[in-house]
């Protein structure tokens, strides 16, 4: 198929994402131009699965064959796995949802050779991290390490998916079609790929399996009005192995969980947290580890990938997430909708509204296409946000 599409005519044959990306890349060629390509469409309409399809004929048309050792496109197409690993989840609407939007930005030198490339993200949903509701699941890295290998496990004194907080608050554990257990060999042999070592993967591993053990860390009232202790032993046992897997000091991290500073210009003032606000201290803790943990592995493939300082040509594909609707929404489905709502007006403007203004312009006979014009609730979001900041 994608010979067939290797420098066709545009609109010759049958509508393909490789005749989108073989435009992209010839004009790029002939032109100079740098192209983007925006995936779009609602949450489980393959907007994913688009978007490695387009950076495979990419590869395809870019790659250098022969070449010793591992090229930049194969570290592109294997970021995938690593990436979706740690950002995605199953959703009510997709069983490999991804939960983060992905800028991929691949540069060619002079001859049209991919030389380098750039993966940026944004937004993933931290919430996820410590609340999930059925049939949902948490991110899949957690299961796949779950599902690891007995030496790896008890390295991190995991047990069972089901005996954690983070993840049993959602009675989905397993996934038709995906095995867990498979799946964590298969992201660690991805991050081989991609230049993550053996060091640098079990300080990851760690890092995951810490964030579990925070979130079955438990508390109860304390002595002091407005104060709480560790629950019991069992918190005890979660904690001291957080810290360990952490290689923090144990009572500092309790202290974090139980207390709160707040820095007056005089002095820093430390308040006692009841039971209640020490929950959400932990559960901001994990999120904000989990967050700088995927952040980090992103800057680690981006640092082993490689940049071409010397590239003028690029073709950056954009893959955000889906526009979502669920019964109870969030401030996450806000930013997501937004932004969907945002660059479908983007596509608008450019081919409906700017494209009949130079027909009007130029006094080309046609008949006015009609189309949604989503304005109206981007000036509803827009103006409100304006409010917000004052
Ligand atoms: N071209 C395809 N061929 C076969 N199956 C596909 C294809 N595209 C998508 N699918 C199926 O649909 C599922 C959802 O696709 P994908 O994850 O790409 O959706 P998405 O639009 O990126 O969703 P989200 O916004 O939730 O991340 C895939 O896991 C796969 O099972």
């Amino acid at each position: 198929m994608m010979e067939q599409y290797k420098g066709a005519d545009f609109g010759e044959l049958s509508p393909h994402v490789f005749a989108i990306a073989d435009v992209a890349y010839r004009e790029m060629i002939n032109e100079g131009k740098n192209n983007s390509i925006l995936v779009s469409g609602e949450s489980g309409a393959g907007k994913t699965e688009t978007t490695k399809m387009l950076m495979r004929y990419l590869a395809h048309l870019g790659g250098r064959s022969g070449v010793e050792g591992r090229t930049v496109e194969q570290q592109v197409l294997e970021s995938n796995p690593v990436l979706e690993a740690f950002g995605n989840a199953k959703t009510v609407r997709n069983n490999n949802s991804s939960r983060f939007g992905k800028f991929v930005e691949i540069q060619f030198d002079k001859t049209g050779r991919i030389s380098g490339a750039a993966i940026r993200t944004y937004l993933l949903e931290r919430s996820r991290v410590c609340q999930i509701n059925t049939p949902e699941r948490n991110y899949h890295c957690f299961y796949f390490l779950c599902a690891a290998p007995p030496e790896d496990t008890q390295r991190y004194k995991l047990a069972d998916a089901r005996s954690f907080h983070y993840l049993n608050q959602s009675s989905c554990i397993e996934v038709e079609g995906i095995n867990d257990a498979e799946e964590y060999l298969a992201t660690r042999r991805a991050m081989d790929i991609v230049g993550i070592n053996e060091e640098e993967q079990e300080a990851i591993f760690r890092v995951v399996a810490a964030v579990l053990h925070i979130g079955n860390i438990n508390f109860a009232k304390g002595k002091e009005v407005d104060s709480s202790v560790i629950q019991d032993d069992n918190s005890r046992f979660h904690l001291n192995t957080a810290s360990e897997l952490l290689e923090c000091d144990c009572n500092n991290l309790e202290k974090a969980l139980i207390t709160r500073e707040i820095v007056t210009p005089e002095e820093i003032i430390t308040r006692t947290l009841d039971p209640e606000s020490a929950l959400a201290s932990r559960d901001a803790l994990a999120k904000t580890i989990y967050s700088r943990l995927f952040d980090w592995i992103v800057e680690k493939i981006n640092v082993s990938i490689g940049q071409d300082p010397n590239s003028k040509q690029l073709i950056g594909v954009l893959d955000i997430y889906g526009f979502e609707s669920f019964k109870i929404n969030s401030f996450e489905q806000l930013c997501i909708n937004y932004t969907n709502e945002k660059l479908q007006q983007h596509f608008n403007q450019h081919v409906f509204k700017m494209e009949q203004e130079e027909y009007t312009r130029e006094e080309i006979n046609w008949s006015y296409i009609e189309f949604v014009d989503n304005q109206d609730v981007l000036d509803l979001i827009e103006r409100w946000i304006d409010c917000a900041s004052g």
